[in-house]
């Protein structure tokens, strides 16, 4: 019998799986159902990749790995909540925790020496950044609010902030010598072998990396990012910034994008601060600080130096930070900028946030202020411009009245850039790089470089982009929408996409539907009008805008991500199921710590679980779970159409209650439905220990906030004591205890 897995990942989603899973697995139990749990945690993937470090007793099996063959199985049915995708000082912190707690894994070796340490980066690079998504994801991406979601944020809306037709907020990018503009494509036409080499001016060949194989119909990008022009850009924002008095912010995917925006970042840093790093780029070096890493890392870096060296340092820092545009904020209480961690500032929820807000970032005095927000490659800033010239000329929307944006996007087998990682290089030489064919000798692209330029290679495949326009016109017909696939006749591999759009749509049953092709820019003009006026119109597109549309739209639909349903269907047949589209939320964490008050809202588990049990129930001829589902979807709109969502203030009701919410609504639902009497014997009684311990179970969990809590550590907190932070209530634990 197939099991649904349940995976367990970091910070606040981790925490609140503690109380969410004992209801699940008491309540899937009536139905014979298994879950599972897989550890896909960064500490988790850590251990698992260094077994030989470990002792026999501290190894763990590479859960992921596990996961990653399940999604090419028709058997699969996945629930993946998010985790971390590391920044290099998120897991150098995870690697010392993990060594103070014990297992010797070894440290990261970022200017590797010897075979063996290039060894061990190897490994780490494989755990850093967003390490898992790209594995499970075996599958197109189709995300939505539900009706009841959407119902929910018109009865009751959330906060937005007003736009002013005289907002200075802007986006800066850059106009030649980026992604975009350097963009160069082609479509395979037969299954080959190729190599990227690099030349350099005097005829010396190097191979940067050989054996990639592809596919007939596969399309093929080389691009690069010049880092002259990159330099030459980012010194005019950073001038310009100052002079029209606006905050100076950057919108990077550092975590996704682990390898490219990294490295932008750190110039981005280096330009800000050019004359820190002038006077003490040599004291930099000597203590392997890395721009990249961000001002935290260079700050904590120089506490070494002795102390008239280091005051002289952070004196430098400070007149760059009075002299220069104000930064924008991560929290203006602790004076964390923009520039002080790259993965504190991930686009796909900073442009939103920031739309949200009236276009308006914190400055250092915890104020709102307009700003300018700089993405430096142009191929997907535009749609972020024209969302802020539409609020500027229209208004703030209105979650009342405006309609909805679900996505389809292609993503499928580390589409497009996601899955550019291994072949991303910072060149060391001018030269050039080419794209060979190794069988024929043949060069299919080429560039010419300098030093420093970003150069980096994509790949998607013919039957994921198949897939992918399949789904769009499923979701088109199943919900009888107009759908506008955001593709770019401008750009070089938009161009190719769009010839298999126009070659496959044919071959799908299309009729009668709007289906349109638009550059992102028209098709973000022609989706907020229709938006604005209450319509609804699906997004379908590439990887990348997939990330970013799903957050933008939902995060202005309904006020936050997390309230997404977000299914992959995946290609050999099997489900995962990914709730929200929101992260990992840290600052939740940093709450709980603080005050004993969780306010991480799992509705996207909630719906993710409905359509894995409703799935579980077709795969396995197993009615009893279909009932299952149905009934969590009315606790669900219940649970809604009561707000029984985490209250933000502690001493409200937290992610602990709002689960409690679930279960007794799960429990009536089940007790009060007739399609399965075993079901409804089970649940009634449930239901009504529910209906007369519902205030004690509450008082219990309301007594349990409102004092630090120690869970034991951060990126492996100790099992127990979260168990016991996040399940303070023994009546609730007895009842559930007792089910079935
Ligand atoms: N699929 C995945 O695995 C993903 C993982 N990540 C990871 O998550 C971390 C944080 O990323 P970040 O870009 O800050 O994005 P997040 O989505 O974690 O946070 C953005 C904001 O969204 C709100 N939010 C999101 N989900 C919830 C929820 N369930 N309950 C309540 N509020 C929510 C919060 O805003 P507010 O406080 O205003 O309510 C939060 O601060 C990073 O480590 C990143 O790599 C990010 C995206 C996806
Ligand atoms: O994998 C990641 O790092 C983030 C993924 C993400 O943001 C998304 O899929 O929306
Ligand atoms: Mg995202």
């Amino acid at each position: 019998m197939s099991k649904i897995m349940y995976t367990l990942t970091d910070e606040a989603p981790a925490l609140a799986t503690q109380s969410l899973l004992p209801i699940i697995k008491s309540f899937a139990g009536t139905a014979n159902i298994e879950i599972a749990t897989k550890d896909i945690s960064l500490s988790g993937r850590i251990l698992a990749n260094f077994p030989e470090f470990l002792r026999e007793d501290q190894r763990i099996p590479d859960d992921l790995a596990v996961l990653g063959e399940l999604a090419k199985t028709p058997e699969a049915n996945i629930i993946k909540l998010p985790n971390i995708s590391a920044s290099i000082p998120q897991l150098e912190e995870a690697i010392e925790e993990l060594r103070k707690k014990g297992y010797p894994v070894p440290k990261y070796p970022d200017k590797p020496k010897t075979e063996q340490e290039r060894n061990i980066k190897a490994r780490y690079d494989k755990v850093k950044g967003s390490a898992v998504n790209p594995v499970l994801r075996e599958g197109n991406s189709d995300r939505r609010a539900p009706k009841p979601i959407k119902n929910y944020a018109k009865m009751h809306p959330h906060s937005m902030g007003a736009w002013s037709s005289t907002s200075k907020t802007h986006v800066a990018t850059m106009s030649q010598g980026d992604f975009r503009n350097n963009e160069k494509s082609v479509t395979m036409e037969k299954n080959t072998v190729l190599a990227v080499e690099f030349e350099n001016t005097k005829g010396e060949k190097s191979l940067l990396k050989g054996d990639i194989l592809v596919k007939e119909g596969e399309i093929v990008d080389a691009t690069l990012l010049s880092k002259e022009a990159l330099l030459e850009f980012l010194r005019k924002q950073v001038a310009e910034a100052r002079e029209q008095g606006v905050l100076f912010s950057v919108h990077l995917k550092a975590t996704m994008m682990k390898v490219s925006d990294p490295i932008i970042f750190g110039h981005v840093l280096k330009v800000y601060f050019s004359e820190v790093f002038s006077k003490y780029g040599e004291v930099f070096e000597k203590l392997r600080i890395k721009a990249n890493d961000g001002l935290e890392s260079l700050l904590e870096k120089i506490q070494q130096l002795p102390e008239k060296e280091r005051q002289q340092i952070e004196q430098s820092v400070q007149e760059s930070l009075e002299n220069g545009p104000q930064l924008a904020m991560v929290n203006s209480d602790k004076g964390i900028t923009n520039l002080h961690v790259p993965s504190d500032v991930i686009i796909d929820a900073s442009m939103p946030a920031m739309i949200r807000t009236s276009g308006k970032m914190y400055n250092q005095e915890g104020k709102l202020q307009d700003t300018k927000a700089v993405i430096p490659d142009s191929s997907y800033a535009g749609i972020y411009q024209a969302t802020i010239d539409f609020c500027k000329e229209h208004g703030a929307f209105d979650p009342r009245t405006m309609g909805t944006v679900p996505n389809v996007g292609l993503m499928a087998q580390k589409a497009e850039e996601y899955g550019s990682h291994d072949k991303t290089f910072e060149i060391r030489e001018k030269g050039v790089v080419r794209v060979t064919d190794t069988y024929t000798g043949q060069t299919l692209m080429q560039h010419d470089v300098s030093e420093g330029d970003i150069w980096r290679m994509c790949q998607v495949k013919d039957q994921p982009v198949r897939n992918w326009i399949s789904l769009a016109v499923s979701r088109a017909r199943a919900t009888q929408t107009p759908a506008i696939f955001w593709l770019d006749r401008e750009r070089a591999h938009d161009r190719e996409l769009i010839r298999k759009v126009e070659k496959y749509l044919p071959e799908e049953n299309a009729q009668g539907l709007d289906l349109q092709i638009m550059s992102p820019v028209e098709a973000t003009k022609a989706t907020l009008k229709r938006l604005k006026e209450g319509k609804d119109t699906i997004s379908v597109s590439g990887n990348v805008l997939r990330d970013y549309l799903t957050d933008l739209f939902p995060i202005l639909e309904v006020g936050t991500s997390a309230k997404m349903l977000s299914i992959v269907p995946l290609m050999e047949g099997g489900g995962l199921f990914e709730t929200g589209a929101g992260g990992s939320a840290p600052k939740h964490v940093e709450q709980f710590l603080e005050e004993g008050h969780l306010r991480w809202d799992s509705l996207g588990e909630f719906l993710a679980l409905a359509v894995s049990l409703e799935f579980y129930s077709e795969k396995n001829s197993n009615p009893a779970a279909s009932i299952l589902a149905e009934c969590l979807d009315t606790a669900t709109e219940d649970f809604l159409s009561d707000n029984r969502s985490p209250s933000r203030k502690v001493g409200e009701l937290d992610t602990r209650g709002s689960h409690f919410y679930l279960a007794w609504y799960w429990a009536k639902a089940l007790a009060g439905q007739n399609k399965d009497l075993k079901l409804k014997q089970i649940f009634e009684p449930v239901a009504q220990l529910f209906d007369s311990k519902a205030e004690t179970i509450l008082q219990e969990l309301l007594d349990a906030q409102g004092k630090k809590q120690d869970i034991g550590g951060y990126y492996k907190p100790d099992p127990s004591l979260i168990s016991k932070a996040m399940r303070p209530s023994k009546t609730l634990n007895d009842i559930l205890e007792s089910i079935g």
